[in-house]
């Protein structure tokens, strides 16, 4: 299973998170990836954990002020990053600019949407993996997993009938090693999950919590 801890802007030490995701990766056959904040990438990826960003731009090199540079994420040292997230939404053709834009980069690519329908349009743009996060699960910690699995799997099915190539991972709610057996049940080869681990007193126990049944 592959668990990506989204830090999105919280409060939290970027840099203590990255080394329990660094850590924690070593001790388990789970695979484990941070995405800070833009800012803290390059930081954050001195420290050996597998960093991902959050977003980039569909954009090239040149006059895009305030815009995020897919090789500047990849200079920084992010292996892949996040494209539509629900916090970061963009449109259909802004999507698939940003795909082509982090793969001209060499960065791996998770394309996020809310629900199975969208989860096929994604897939269509050929991302390395689609996550589906009901936008009103977010943050509440009410897992996905256990409150609407029949969205889990019918995101699994919507992904393999455009691409079978196209993983699928699963997000909202997720904070215990119980959601990530339950999505990996329903067919997901991830997870995406933020204030589980980035809002927790001790984001290294949170971890090893996550990743203890696989
Ligand atoms: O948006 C998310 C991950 O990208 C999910 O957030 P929570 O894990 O806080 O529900």
């Amino acid at each position: 299973m592959f668990v990506l801890v989204n830090l999105k802007t919280y409060p939290c030490d970027p840099l203590e998170v990255a080394a329990a995701v660094r850590d924690v990766d070593e001790e388990t056959d789970a695979r484990i990836a941070v995405a800070p904040q833009a800012a803290h990438l390059e930081r954050v990826a001195e420290t050996g954990a597998e960093t991902w960003a959050q977003h980039v731009d569909p954009i090239d090199y040149g006059s895009n002020t305030g815009h995020t540079l897919a090789e500047t994420v990849a200079d920084a040292g992010a292996d892949g990053t996040l494209i539509n997230h629900s916090e970061q939404r963009l449109k259909l053709a802004d999507i698939d600019g940003a795909v082509r834009a982090a793969q001209r980069a060499d960065l791996e690519t998770i394309v996020c949407a809310n629900n199975p329908a969208q989860i096929g349009a994604a897939a269509a743009l050929g991302p390395d993996a689609v996550a589906v996060e009901p936008p009103e699960l977010i943050g509440t910690g009410t897992p996905v997993s256990q409150a609407d699995p029949d969205i889990v799997e019918d995101a699994v099915d919507a992904a393999a009938n455009v691409d079978d190539d196209v993983d699928v991972l699963c997000g909202a709610g997720i904070s215990t090693g119980d959601d990530v057996v339950a999505a990996s049940d329903l067919g997901a080869e991830g997870v995406l999950l933020a204030s589980g681990v980035a809002k927790a007193d001790d984001p290294r126990a949170a971890l090893e919590d996550l990743v203890d049944p696989l």
